[in-house]
This record gives C-alpha cells, structure tokens and sequence, in this order.
C-alpha cells in the first residue's frame, strides 16, 4: 500500500519495551488524596467504603487486563504484578501503565455509588503511576513486602495518632509531637495502656492491606435443559469451576503466603 509523505512520524515514537524476563510492576496511587479524603469526609484513620472501592477498582483491572499474577493494596495505592513472560501490548511500558491507571480510575468513578451511597463525588479524582521492574523473585518478594511494612508503619502511626486526637483531645501538633521518636512497641503500649486497644486485634485489612490473586472456586449454578424424550425443559444444577479474582488480608512478607500460594511465582507466568 502506498505510503503518505507523512508517514516517517511515526519514526519519532519512542521505543518503550520493557525488558524481558522481569516480573513488571504497575503501582498506582492517589492525587493528592489527603484532600480528596477530607472532602469525602472518609473515617480516620481507616475508612472501609474507601478501601473497598479501592479493592474492587482493582478487582476489574485484574479481570479486564491480561497477565496481572498478584496484586496488592493499601492506603490509595495498589500494585499489579505482570507475569514475567507476559507478551501483551508487546510489552510497551506506556500501554501497561496507561491501561492500568485509566481502568481503575474510571471504575473508581463507575462504583463509587456502590460504596459511597449518601456522599456524592463532588470532583473527578486522579491517580498516577509508574512501573519498575524486578528481575528476581527475590526482588518481587522485597518490594511487595516493603509495601506491607510501610501499610504496617503508617497504620500504626495513624491508629495511635487518631485515638490521641479523638479520645484524648490533643491537637495534631500535640499528637505529633507526642508520637515524635516513639518505636513501634512504645505506639503499642500507648494504645493498651491509655485506650485498652490491643493492635494485634485491630483488622487485619488495615494492619496488612489487600492481596489479590486468582482463585479457582467451584460454582453451582441452575441451568434449563431438555432431555430428547421430554417435552418440557428441566431445571437441573451444575457445579463449574471458574478461576476469580480473591481479596484476603494475610502476610506475605514470610515464607508461609509463598509457600501455600507457589503458582503465583511459577516459572510459566
Ligand atoms: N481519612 C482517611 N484518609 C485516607 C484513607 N486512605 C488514604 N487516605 C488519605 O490519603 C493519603 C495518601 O497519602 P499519599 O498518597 O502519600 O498522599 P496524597 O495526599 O495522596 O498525595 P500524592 O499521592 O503525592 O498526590 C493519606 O495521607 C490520607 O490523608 C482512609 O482510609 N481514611
Ligand atoms: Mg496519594
Ligand atoms: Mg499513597
């Protein structure tokens, strides 16, 4: 076919592949959510209709794009780990990165009614995101547990923080300053002995966050048939077996989520 005289433009698009045999990593996070959770008016520190909307935008991602093996989420971030061998989009970085962000964004608008039923969305959020690669399981094990300390960090801090404000009536700067050079068992003796909280029993959504993976899970659904020597159509039950998309809140910084989960990490991904 003949060419344009305007066809040598496309020689300006860049080259994104993404090199092969890495496990590729999409990590999102919310713009400027700080204010986007007062305007919401989400609970302190935890607020459950925000981390599951966060949860089923990511659901979708896993469910509408190709190769995601495991994702993992907390705060206003969630991570999608591609399988190392994926070859979708060829692997072009900027289709990975866009793909995911625009999906969940816009099934963070689609089911925020569902989550959020008496606040209305009063502007349209944005996330960013950004990929890094991993080259080792090693590597990918690290990163996905230096994001389940830093929920683990952050939901400490928050939790002492939000019962100092709120139970105790300090001001945040008091509570700041309070929290300032305390180690995570000073945060923890702080909430048995002023608030009778014991944080090992607070949800484990919060300490942990949310993995997703795939799960294979049997299915009983009625279905219409009509046998050859009947005339009419009978309602009979049938069990399939269909792989979905799973949250569970568990630790994957030891070797146990690993160990009970090996195909995430299997050499054909
Ligand atoms: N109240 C409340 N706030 C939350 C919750 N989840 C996230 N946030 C808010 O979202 C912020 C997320 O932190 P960051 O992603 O570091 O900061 P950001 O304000 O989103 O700013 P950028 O990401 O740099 O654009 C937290 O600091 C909280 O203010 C929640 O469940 N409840
Ligand atoms: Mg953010
Ligand atoms: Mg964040």
């Amino acid at each position: 076919m003949a060419k344009s005289k305007f066809e040598y433009v496309r020689g300006f698009e860049a080259d994104d592949a993404l090199l092969p045999n890495c496990w590729i990593v999409v990590r999102l996070d919310g713009r400027n959510f700080h204010r986007f959770a007062e305007q919401h008016e989400f609970k302190k520190p935890n607020d459950d209709r925000a981390l599951h909307l966060m949860t089923k935008c990511a659901q979708t991602v896993m469910q509408e794009l190709e190769d995601i093996a495991i994702a993992y989420g907390q705060s206003d971030e969630y991570s999608f780990v591609f399988k190392k061998k994926s070859k979708w989009f060829k692997r072009r970085a900027s289709k990975f990165m866009t793909h995911v962000v625009s999906q969940f964004a816009s099934s963070y608008v689609f089911y925020w009614k569902d989550y959020f039923k008496d606040q209305q969305l009063l502007y349209p959020p944005g996330f960013d995101g950004r990929i890094v690669l991993y080259p080792s399981d090693q590597n990918l094990k690290d990163y996905l547990s230096w994001r389940q300390a830093d929920c683990h960090i952050n939901n400490l801090y928050n939790t002492v923080f939000w019962m100092l404000v709120q139970r105790s009536g300090l001001t945040p700067v008091q509570a700041q300053d309070r929290l300032q050079g305390t180690l995570a068992g000073d945060k923890n003796e702080i909430l048995f002995s002023e608030f009778n909280i014991n944080y090992n029993n607070e949800p484990l959504m919060y300490r942990k966050g949310t993995v997703l993976i795939w799960q294979k899970v049997n299915e009983v659904i009625t279905k219409k048939i009509k046998l050859p020597k009947e005339t009419e159509e009978k309602e009979v039950e049938v069990t399939r077996t269909r792989t979905k998309v799973v949250p569970l809140h568990c630790d994957i910084i030891g070797d146990q989520f690993w160990e009970e989960y090996p195909e995430i990490l299997a050499e054909d991904s």
